[in-house]
């Protein structure tokens, strides 16, 4: 596929930590309003690869390509822009327990618009009506369930209509209803706003409700990238093992 027509392009990325090699040779594409879904068992680099993926890793040049830029050569411009593109929503939430739901999601507009009060509430308010939590804007976190907690960082992660949505294990924690329909809520916002989302998980189910593309990786290497249909027809053994266990094989 043309490069250009790519989200994310990585090519031939190898990293090390205190001489051990924990990701080798890693190259995959992400295409537009895609859910590109990542996975492999613990320790094989998942992490590693978000991390490289927002430049929070220091990438070497011309193997990590975000928005048809290397990631390594930004400038400081380029590099408030680059975050600016993007959500993170992160497994524990991480909103701040002394503000309302609906001052946690207003921040990042705070902070990075000079937006009146009155049209960030209303932007905020809209956000919550995706997420459906309208009717909890004025709670704080620790009133809210594990999956309006999740909904609550959901809207903020997207406040900024970023057009690249990373979730890390955003369904960690959650019984199978809520993990339900937070999967269905993230379909939803790739349908309404046409975002890119690359997702790390390993819960089957939700990588068989949400996922159009697999990346498998195992000990820091791609075993597999396809679609979510060749991933279940493989004939790699840990792929066939991995979905065997969800799908009752
Ligand atoms: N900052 C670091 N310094 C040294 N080693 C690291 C660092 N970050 C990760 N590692 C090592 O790199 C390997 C890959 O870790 P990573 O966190 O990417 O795995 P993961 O697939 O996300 O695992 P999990 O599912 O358990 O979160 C592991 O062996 C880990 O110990």
């Amino acid at each position: 596929m043309d490069k250009t027509s790519n989200i994310i392009e990585v090519q031939n990325l190898s990293v090390a930590f205190d001489e051990r090699e924990v990701l080798t040779d890693v190259s995959f594409t992400v295409q537009p309003e895609q859910i590109t879904v990542i996975l492999g068992g613990s320790g094989s680099g998942k992490t590693t690869i978000l991390k490289h993926l927002l430049n929070l890793y220091p990438s070497p040049e011309n193997t990590t390509f975000v928005f048809n830029k290397d990631v390594a050569g930004l400038s400081e411009e380029e590099q408030t822009e680059f975050y600016l593109n993007m959500g993170v929503f992160y497994q524990n939430g991480a909103l701040i327990n002394s503000l309302t739901v609906i001052e946690n999601v207003a921040l990042p507009l705070e902070q990075h618009t000079t937006l009146p009060d009155n049209i960030i509430r209303q932007m905020v308010l809209m956000k919550l009506g995706l997420v459906n939590l309208k009717e909890a804007a004025h709670l704080y976190p620790a009133q809210l369930s594990g999956g309006m907690l999740k909904r609550a960082a959901l809207a903020r992660a997207i406040i900024m209509d970023p057009p690249l949505l990373f979730c890390d294990e955003p369904g960690a924690g959650l019984d199978p209803v809520s993990l339900a329909s937070l999967d269905q809520l993230i379909l939803d916002l790739r349908e309404q706003l046409g975002m890119t989302i690359v997702m790390v998980t390993h819960e089957v189910s939700s990588i068989l409700r949400v996922a159009d593309k697999i990346i498998f990786l195992e000990k820091g290497q791609i075993i597999f990238e396809g679609a979510k249909k060749e991933a279940l027809e493989s004939d790699i053994e840990s792929v066939q093992e991995f979905f065997g266990k969800g799908t009752g094989k």
